[in-house]
């Protein structure tokens, strides 16, 4: 499409823009949406990456806030066409508390919503997880499932927990009635484990692996298979659903769709050996010598190490009992 002025009239707010997933969407809003005017990027912890945006054509306005402080929410969603909220605290390592991760994720979700509501922002596409799904507490496998697959999603993890809430009320808000009397639209997205530029937890197996002397130790059988999603694509969705927020209403509100892109189905540590083997790692089988029931030892002791330790310095490791309980659950989409 032509670049002229009188396209450009939207305003996009992307909350967490400056995360893994949020920077990539951040970065396709600028290359695949001709209509943008103003790309608002609000996020705890603004990245030096964003002055080298704003010389195009598009304002972008970086917003340094905290989704838990409804006030800065307000103002940041304010006056914006669409709102992409990818903002929110992935832990599954125990680095916060369950009552952060719930502030940050629930009430997060509630002030992006509630400010939809008094300024008059009708469209809102949230970034959930497949984690609201899967796996559940009883290790059931999910395979080759979609949206409509019964599956019995019983959580105890804040994350999955947090994220479970926060997608029932983006979907539930769809259609309450926003400022000016036109109605909320909301889409919530699933992406699967994500991959690609940027991704702390590949670097994290990295590092683990030049500490171990190029070596990486398999902790799960080849045959539990993960689906996987780059991250590039997963932006585009979120893209992609903005845009027809509008034209697809009453198809696509209050609706929910897994991302998944026809990555390799592999284990988690399998398909991250794709990336890690051409850095020089390899994957040692272990399972012999260190048995499943050693390795959910080990796990638990991470886990009370990490309590023991936590007055003094964080403690946490990739290995504890949730992370090898999913990674040892197929999840496939
Ligand atoms: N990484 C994955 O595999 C994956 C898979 C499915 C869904 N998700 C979801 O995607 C979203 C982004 O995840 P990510 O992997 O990019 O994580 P990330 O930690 O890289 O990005 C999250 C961003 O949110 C910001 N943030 C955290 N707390 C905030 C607060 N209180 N106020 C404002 N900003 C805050 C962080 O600063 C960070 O920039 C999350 O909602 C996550 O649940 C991630
Ligand atoms: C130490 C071994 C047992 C090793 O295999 C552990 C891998 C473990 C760290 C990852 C296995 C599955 C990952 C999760 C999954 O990809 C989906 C997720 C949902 C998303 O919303 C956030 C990230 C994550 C929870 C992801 C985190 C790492 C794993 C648990």
């Amino acid at each position: 499409m032509a670049d002229s002025a009188e396209t450009r009239k939207l305003v996009y707010l992307v909350t967490g823009g400056c995360g893994f997933l949020g920077e990539h969407v951040v970065r396709m809003l600028l290359q695949r949406e001709p209509r943008l005017y103003e790309l608002r990027v609000f996020d705890l912890h603004l990245g030096p990456w964003l002055e080298e945006l704003k010389t195009g054509p598009v304002q972008v306005t970086a917003i340094q806030g905290d989704v838990t402080q409804a006030h800065e929410v307000a103002a940041a969603v304010a006056g914006a066409h669409v709102v992409i909220h990818t903002a929110g605290l992935v832990d599954v390592f125990g680095r916060a508390s369950p009552e952060t991760i719930y502030e940050v994720n629930v009430q997060g979700t509630k002030n992006v919503i509630e400010a939809c509501v008094q300024t008059g922002t009708r469209f809102l596409v949230y970034t959930s997880s497949m984690e609201v799904v899967g796996p559940n507490i009883k290790g059931h496998p999910f395979y080759r499932g979609n949206e409509d697959t019964p599956y019995e999603a019983i959580h105890r993890h804040p994350y999955p927990c947090s994220k479970a809430q926060a997608e029932r009320l983006v979907l539930e808000a769809n259609g309450r009635k926003v400022h000016g009397g036109l109605s909320l639209v909301t889409c919530a997205l699933r992406p699967t484990g994500i991959y690609g530029e940027g991704h702390q937890i590949m670097r994290d197996f990295y590092h683990q692996g030049l500490r171990l002397g190029g070596r990486l130790f398999r902790a799960i059988p080849a045959s539990v298979e993960h689906s996987r999603v780059y991250v590039g694509n997963v932006a585009w969705m979120h893209v992609l659903v903005a845009q027809e927020l509008e034209q697809r209403a009453a198809l696509m509100g209050g609706q929910v769709y897994f991302c998944y892109d026809e990555s390799p189905y592999k284990s988690y540590e399998d398909f991250n050996m794709e990336f890690l083997g051409p850095c020089g790692l390899r994957l040692v089988d272990t399972r012999l010598l260190v048995p499943y029931w050693l390795l959910m030892l080990l796990a638990t002791l991470n886990a009370l190490l990490q309590w023991l330790l936590r007055p003094l310095l964080l403690y946490a490791p990739l290995l504890n009992p949730y992370t090898l309980a999913v990674a040892n659950t197929t999840f496939t989409v």
